[in-house]
C-alpha cells in the first residue's frame, strides 16, 4: 500500500455538524499541589481524524489525557458531540471516552479472547454490549485478527510479553469503538513492523468508525506520517498545532526540545528529522 493511499481522507468538515467531535477549551488540570496543564485550548477535531500530542517529557501529555479521560479533575470545557462532560460522572465520560493508558496492567487471570469480550461487554455502544456470548466471541475473534494476534486468542494475559499485552490493549480500546479514543503511547512497546501496523489499523479505524483518536507519540516521523494534525505541548502549554508540517519546524523543535534540526517533509507526509545538536538554555527561545 503507498503511503498516499494509507493516508486516507477523513470524512469532509463540511459534511459533519458543527457540533461533532470532540471540543477542548480552556482546560486546566494537574495534581493536588500543582496545576499541570494550563488554560490548553486545543483545535476542534472532528470524527475520522486522527491528532498526535507530542512534547518532551513531563510536559504534561499523559496528565492532559487523563484529564480527557475524566480520571483526573480538570477546569474549563470538553465536548464529546456537542455534550459537555466536566463536571460529569465517570461513567458519562466513558459513554464517550476510551483512554488506552501508557502502562498497562494485564496480571489478571483472564485468557486474551476473554479479556477482549469483557471490555465489548462494557461497551458503550448498546449494539455492542448487548450483544449474546456468541456474537461477542466472534466479534472478539475479527478484532483479534484485525490487530494480528488471534493466535494469542487462549494465552493467559500474564505470559504475554510487554508489545503482546500492548496488542492486546489495543484490541481492547479498538472493539468498543468509542467517539473519541485516547492512546497513551500507543507503539512504545511494539517492534517496527508491529508499529507500522498498529498506525495503519488505528488510522483506518478512525475512519472506518467515524471516531476522533488523539495520541501520545514521541517518535515525531510517525506523528507526522499517520496524523491530520499535531498538538505540541511544552510545560503544561500549548506551544504549536496544526498540519504536521507547520507545528514541526525547527524553530517550534529548538523552542519545544531544545535542539537544533533540520526538517523535511515529504508531499506525503513522510518526515525526515536529523538532529544536528543540543542548543544552549540561551539558544532554545
Ligand atoms: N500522580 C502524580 N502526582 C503528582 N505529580 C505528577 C503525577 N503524575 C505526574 N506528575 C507530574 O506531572 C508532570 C507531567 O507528567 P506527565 O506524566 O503528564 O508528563 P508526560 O508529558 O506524559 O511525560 P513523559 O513523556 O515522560 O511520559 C511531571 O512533572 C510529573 O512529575
Amino acid at each position: 500500500m503507498s503511503v498516499e493511499e494509507e493516508r486516507g481522507d477523513p470524512a469532509s468538515r463540511d459534511r459533519q455538524p458543527a457540533e461533532a467531535g470532540l471540543q477542548v477549551s480552556r482546560l486546566s488540570t494537574g495534581y493536588r499541589r500543582r496545576q499541570i496543564c494550563h488554560d490548553i485550548t486545543l483545535p476542534h477535531f472532528f470524527p475520522g481524524e486522527v491528532h498526535s500530542l507530542v512534547g518532551p517529557n513531563a510536559a504534561g501529555k499523559s496528565t492532559l489525557m487523563r484529564a480527557l479521560a475524566g480520571l483526573q479533575r480538570a477546569s474549563g470545557s470538553v465536548r464529546v458531540a456537542g455534550r459537555e462532560l466536566v463536571g460529569q460522572s465517570l461513567d458519562q465520560w466513558a459513554q464517550r471516552v476510551t483512554y488506552m493508558p501508557q502502562s498497562l496492567p494485564q496480571s489478571v487471570a483472564l485468557n486474551v479472547l476473554e479479556s477482549v469480550i469483557g471490555a465489548l461487554r462494557a461497551s458503550p455502544s448498546d449494539r455492542l454490549a448487548l450483544l449474546g456470548r456468541r456474537a461477542l466471541e466472534r466479534r472478539a475473534v475479527e478484532v483479534l485478527e484485525r490487530v494480528g494476534i488471534v493466535e494469542l486468542a487462549l494465552e493467559s494475559l500474564q505470559h504475554l510479553s510487554g508489545g503482546q499485552r500492548q496488542l492486546v490493549s489495543l484490541a481492547q480500546v479498538l472493539s468498543r469503538e468509542p467517539r473519541v479514543l485516547l492512546l497513551d503511547e500507543p507503539t512504545s512497546a511494539l517492534d517496527l513492523r508491529y508499529q507500522l501496523k498498529v498506525m495503519r489499523l488505528v488510522r483506518a479505524q478512525a475512519r472506518a468508525c467515524n471516531m476522533v483518536v488523539l495520541m501520545v507519540v514521541h517518535d515525531l516521523a510517525i506523528a507526522a506520517r499517520w496524523s491530520d494534525g499535531i498538538v505540541m505541548l511544552s510545560r503544561g502549554e500549548v506551544i504549536a498545532q496544526g498540519p504536521p508540517r507547520e507545528a514541526i519546524t525547527p524553530a517550534t523543535l529548538a523552542s519545544v526540545y531544545g535542539v537544533r534540526a533540520r526538517v523535511d517533509h515529504g508531499a506525503q507526509g513522510d518526515l525526515q528529522l536529523r538532529i544536528d545538536d543540543v542548543l544552549d538554555e540561551g539558544e532554545t527561545r
